[in-house]
């Protein structure tokens, strides 16, 4: 298990069996299609994440990542294809395994047992879905300027309807764990951007998403401090059972994740060699 090097006391391990390979899916993309006017963006995408998996998505300037992300975050409709969240009523004590015990909303109607169509979803329900089960964390933090970074971490809580002390209250969960320690009640314009970019994963970890999504999350930070917040996020989304979902650039932050997959002209290329995680080599869920 990795540790907490930026607090030194950060105890990741919230679940304490860690899934291993092979990762009960969390979400698929089937066939995934997506055209804007004539621009075919993706076409027969298709690409399963695993409980606790960490995938980057790598691939050249305008070759339809961004679009895969967002399909598969219920963000845009995909026109082909579909999208199932195996996880959609949340953990139950589901601890990424396959046979884990969670519910998975299983979802008859849609025709998809053992998941939930994400994209057949009205736009009300992706829209909560993607407040209840998803993280999000961005290029740059998005931080609220007005907030302290404990209300930051708290605000998807506090969004959902929980008081704010309760949800301050779980927000300091996170503090430790991303190295935030001391930091709780400074404001954006008072933090680092490193600091900022913890209090964003924290922000996307605090309401226990089943996916993490993020899109050029070292972007904005020097190589050093993007090593480190990428470390931090691939060992708390694993400790707690979350996928994540990183759209990079970057080399070395694909390969912080478990597995890479390479986007071309809107297709998934077969896999292209593998990062460093403990799924190295499996290839699964291609
Ligand atoms: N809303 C939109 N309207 C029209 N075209 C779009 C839209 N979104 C994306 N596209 C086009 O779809 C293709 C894929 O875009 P996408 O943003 O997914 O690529 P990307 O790989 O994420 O690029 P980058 O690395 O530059 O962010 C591009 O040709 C882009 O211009």
């Amino acid at each position: 298990m990795q540790t907490n090097q930026t607090s030194g006391t950060g105890n990741l391990a919230r679940r304490p069996e860690l899934p291993r390979p092979p990762f009960a899916p969390a979400l698929s993309g089937r066939g995934l299609g997506k055209r804007f006017g004539t621009t075919v963006a993706l076409a027969d995408v298709s690409l399963t994440v695993g409980r606790a998996e960490s995938v980057a998505i790598m691939g050249p300037s305008g070759s339809g990542k961004s679009t895969l992300l967002h399909c598969l975050a219920g963000i845009i409709r995909p026109d082909a294809g579909e999208v199932v969240l195996h996880d959609a009523g949340g953990r139950t004590g589901g601890n990424g395994r396959t046979g884990g015990n969670d519910r998975t909303g299983g979802n008859e109607r849609d025709g998809s047992a053992g998941g939930r169509r994400v994209d057949t979803m009205s736009e009300r329900e992706r829209s909560r879905l993607r407040r209840t089960r998803f993280g999000f964390v961005f290029q740059f933090a998005q931080l609220l300027p007005e907030l302290p970074a404990e209300e930051n971490i708290a605000l998807p809580l506090m969004l959902g309807g929980t008081p704010r002390r309760a949800a301050v209250a779980r927000a300091h969960a996170w503090v430790e764990p991303l190295g935030l320690a001391g930091l709780e009640k400074r404001r954006p314009g008072e933090l680092s951007g490193g600091q900022a970019q913890r209090v964003a994963l924290a922000r996307a970890l605090v309401i226990e998403p089943a996916v993490v999504f993020a899109d050029e999350p070292t972007g904005a930070l020097d190589q050093a401090t993007g090593e480190e917040t990428m470390r931090l996020l691939v060992s708390t989304s694993r400790a707690n059972g979350a996928a994540l979902v990183v759209v990079t650039h970057d080399p070395n932050v694909a390969a912080a994740c478990d597995r890479v997959v390479e986007v071309r002209d809107g297709r998934l290329l077969p896999t292209v060699g593998q990062a460093s995680g403990p799924a190295a080599g499996t290839g699964a869920y291609r």
